[in-house]
């Protein structure tokens, strides 16, 4: 992306999750770069952009460099219909069984591996590029894709189980930006976000949703784009796992 040293550089997650925040940030005529989850993390990380919506555990392993942006992310309490682990054993078996990671994510792969080694108490093994896998991690428009047309696979989705085993929210994604972006700049930026939630609110009613399984109005309301005091108590149990496990 091109610097403008009156703009920040911004990146937004592709998926239907912020489309509504998408069509919000059209509506003010901000321009964006849209890329999944992935890469996002790393244009950030790289100086390719200023702020971006990034994987939680992103923030989580880069807090030298990065500054959350609160209370904007997004979260959920329980399923949300687009993170899914697709197995073809039961998640209690898949000890020393190949799981492909997702090529998008950062923070489900986490949140997978933390939730078998730590509660499953199993040890498979992770791969983000094996063809020969036992179960896979999917998340985004992949995920509400692949349950249109859903086969008799164990699917279990990944912020259910999250919530099943520590009663807390699902903290997906953070707003971030590189620590070493000028205040001002940023203040201006945090002003047209909060105005682009304003719209994405209205916008989330209209909106193109090509998906038959779950409505848009279901999918909507289990998402959160302003994080509360529960969620980010999921976000630092979710940290505190990850730096006990050490992996
Ligand atoms: C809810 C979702 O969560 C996504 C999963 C992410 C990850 O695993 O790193 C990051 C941001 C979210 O877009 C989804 O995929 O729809």
């Amino acid at each position: 992306m091109t610097t403008n040293k009156n703009f920040l550089r911004f990146g937004l997650i592709k998926f239907y999750n912020f489309l509504p925040v998408k069509l919000g940030f059209e509506k003010i005529g901000y321009k964006f770069f849209l890329s999944d989850p992935a890469t996002l993390n790393n244009m950030l990380l790289n100086n390719e952009l200023d702020v971006a919506t990034i994987s939680s555990v992103t923030w989580i392993n880069n807090q030298d460099l990065l500054k959350p942006i609160l209370p904007f992310g997004l979260s959920c309490f329980g399923p949300v219909l687009s993170t899914f682990l697709v197995s073809n054993e039961p998640i209690e078996k898949l000890d020393k069984k190949v799981i492909r990671l997702s090529c998008t994510s950062n923070t489900i792969n986490n949140i997978v591996v933390c939730i078998l080694r730590k509660f499953y108490k199993i040890d498979p093994i992770f791969s983000k590029d094996s063809n020969d896998f036992c179960a896979q991690v999917i998340i985004g428009d992949d995920a509400l894709n692949f349950i249109e047309n859903k086969n008799n696979n164990f699917i279990y989705d990944v912020s259910e189980l999250w919530r099943q085993y520590t009663n807390l929210p699902t903290v997906f994604s953070l707003l971030a930006a590189r620590r070493d972006i000028k205040n001002d700049l940023l203040l201006d930026f945090i002003k047209t976000y909060s105005l682009a939630l304003k719209f994405a609110e209205i916008e989330k009613n209209n909106l193109d949703w090509k998906y038959k399984k779950i409505s848009s109005k279901e999918y909507y309301s289990n998402l959160s784009y302003i994080l509360d005091t529960n969620d980010l108590k999921g976000l630092f149990e979710l940290e505190k796992i990850i730096k006990s496990l050490d992996y």
